[in-house]
C-alpha cells in the first residue's frame, strides 16, 4: 500500500489476458531492480537513445538484456540500408529486429539477462493468473523461459506512443515492472492504435502482465508524473524493464 493511501490498491484483470498488480514489488526489490538498471546503464551496452528509421529519435532512452532490440540500420536479408518507405524485401516490411549485438549504438555485445529477473517474471504471470478469467502461460511444468528484457528510462516529459510488442518469436505474456515516478499506461486492444483502451496509473513497484488474448495488444505511456516517485527510492523519473521470452 503506498505511503498515505487509503484503501490498498487492489489486483485487477484490466482486458483479457492483462493483468496490473499494484505494489507488487517489496521496496527491497525496487531497490534491486533499480541498483541492477545503474549498472546495465553504464556503457558498453548501456543506456542508448533510440533513433527511429523515419529519423526521428525515441524520447525514452533505452537498453536491452539477452537479446538486442532496436530499428535495423540495413536489412538482414539484403542488406540495403532501411528506410522509409520501404523497399519491397520482406523483412524490410517492418524494420525493427532482435540481433546479438547493439546494432544501431556500438555494435558491442548484448549484456545478459539474468536468471532472477526471469524468477520474478514468472511469479508475476502466476500472480496474474490468480485475478485473471482466463489464465496465462507462466510457472509450472510448462514454465516459460524468460530470456529478454528491455530496459526504459523515461526523464521528464518523455512518453512512448501506442505500440505492438510483436518482434518476440514467443507468445510468452509480456511482464512489465515499473519503478520511479508514476506514470499512464494505456493498455488498447489487438485491431489497431485507438480506442477502446483503459488508462492505468502505473506507481512504482507495479507490475503489469499481459499475455494470452491481450499478448499482442496495443499500448503506450503518454504521460508521466515528473516528482512523484517515492522519494526514499532516490531516482529521478520513471525506469520500465520489460520482461519477455524471445
Ligand atoms: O514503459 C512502459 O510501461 C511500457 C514499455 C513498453 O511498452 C515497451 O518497452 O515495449
Ligand atoms: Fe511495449
Amino acid at each position: 500500500m503506498g505511503v498515505g493511501e487509503l484503501f490498498p490498491r487492489e489486483p485487477e484483470e484490466v482486458a483479457v489476458g492483462a493483468a496490473h498488480l499494484p505494489d507488487r514489488l517489496s521496496w527491497e526489490e525496487q531497490h534491486k531492480l533499480l541498483a541492477a538498471c545503474r549498472e546495465w546503464a553504464k556503457p558498453p551496452a548501456g543506456l542508448r537513445t533510440v533513433r527511429l528509421p523515419g529519423g526521428k529519435e525515441m524520447s525514452v532512452r533505452q537498453l536491452s538484456l539477452g537479446w538486442h532490440w532496436g530499428p535495423v540500420p540495413s536489412c538482414p536479408d539484403c542488406g540495403q540500408a532501411v528506410r522509409q518507405p520501404p523497399p519491397s524485401c520482406a523483412r524490410h516490411q517492418y524494420p525493427y529486429a532482435y540481433g546479438p549485438t547493439v546494432a544501431d549504438g556500438g555494435g558491442e555485445p548484448v549484456r545478459p539477462f539474468p536468471d532472477w529477473l526471469g524468477e520474478w517474471a514468472r511469479a508475476a504471470v502466476d500472480a496474474a493468473n490468480a485475478v485473471l478469467r482466463e489464465p496465462v502461460a507462466g510457472a509450472g511444468p510448462c514454465a516459460v523461459p524468460y530470456d529478454i528484457a528491455l530496459v526504459n528510462f523515461y526523464g521528464d516529459g518523455a512518453r512512448m506512443g501506442m505500440h505492438r510488442d510483436s518482434d518476440e518469436r514467443s507468445a510468452a505474456p509480456v511482464v512489465s515492472f515499473s519503478l520511479g515516478d508514476s506514470c499512464v499506461f494505456r493498455f488498447g486492444n489487438t485491431e489497431g492504435r485507438g480506442r477502446p483502451w483503459r488508462d492505468v496509473e502505473l506507481r512504482s513497484g507495479d507490475v503489469f502482465v499481459f499475455g494470452g488474448p491481450a499478448r499482442l495488444a496495443y499500448h503506450g505511456v503518454p504521460r508521466t508524473e515528473p516528482g512523484s516517485a517515492p522519494p526514499a527510492l532516490g531516482l529521478r523519473g520513471r525506469v520500465n524493464v520489460t520482461v519477455r521470452a524471445y
